[in-house]
């Protein structure tokens, strides 16, 4: 599996360059089809970048964002993945995207789940772009050490959509997509910071279980090898 490192000097130029590669893809796609799809998770790396991809001169108009996963939160609440992509990256022109929530307000999360998924379900398959971030337990996605679906979650016999997940490092009942709905994108990122993140990375790189760092099924066997971005 052919991953590659991108070593930024600081979290700034990593969000300008990634930024710059996600603008590319998504121009490019526009070009190609009319239209173009991003996935992106949420978390406290992401922002940065956010805000210099909302930045980028593309037709957002023609551009669906999505979310790699999401707390069962609503969108006003401070641990909402939704409300960070929405306070960050869809500002200004990048307003004008399509985006699709993981949350609905339905009476169970199951519900919600198969509700995302026939929303999901209408975007172009593979995805355009996927953004994954990773957490220092080897989690990415909602994909948890100790997730009570994560063995489903993980299986390519699983079908592309949504699911729910449940696990003690998760807090809230989350939503994510499926490893078969994001591992064939056509630009699969891992965008990780600080040096922590990194021994993580090396962890996990180490060999070693999916179950005990599922950041490890992207890594080893994702249809599409990851660019890793990085910076301290
Ligand atoms: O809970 C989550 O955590 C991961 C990692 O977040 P970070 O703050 O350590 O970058 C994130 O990728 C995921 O989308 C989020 O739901």
């Amino acid at each position: 599996m052919a991953n590659k490192l991108h070593e930024f000097k600081d979290t700034a130029a990593l969000a300008e360059g990634l930024a710059d590669a996600v603008a590319s893809v998504l121009n490019v796609a526009i070009a190609e089809r009319g239209s173009a799809s991003i996935a992106v998770s949420g978390g406290s790396t992401p922002k940065q970048f956010f805000k210099a991809l909302s930045a980028r001169e593309l037709d957002w108009s023609k551009v669906t964002v999505t979310l790699v996963d999401e707390r069962f939160v609503p969108a006003d609440n401070a641990r909402s993945n939704h409300l960070l992509v929405e306070e960050n990256l869809l500002q200004g022109e990048a307003a004008k995207a399509r985006f699709l929530p993981l949350y609905r307000k339905t009476a169970t999360i199951g519900e919600a789940a198969r509700l995302a998924s026939t929303d999901i379900a209408a975007v172009a398959v593979p995805l355009d772009v996927v953004i994954l971030g990773m957490g220092n337990d080897g989690h990415t996605a909602s994909f948890f050490p100790g997730g009570d679906r994560l063995a489903e979650a993980l299986s390519l016999q699983t079908p592309r959509g949504v699911i729910t997940m449940e696990a003690e490092g998760a807090g809230e009942p989350r939503l994510t997509l499926t490893f078969s709905s994001l591992q064939d994108a056509h630009f699969l990122v891992l965008h990780i910071e600080g040096q922590a993140k990194k021994d993580t990375l090396e962890k996990a790189l180490a060999g070693g279980e999916e179950s005990e760092m599922p950041v490890r099924a992207v890594l080893n066997r994702a249809k599409t090898p990851v660019d890793i971005y990085w910076a301290p």
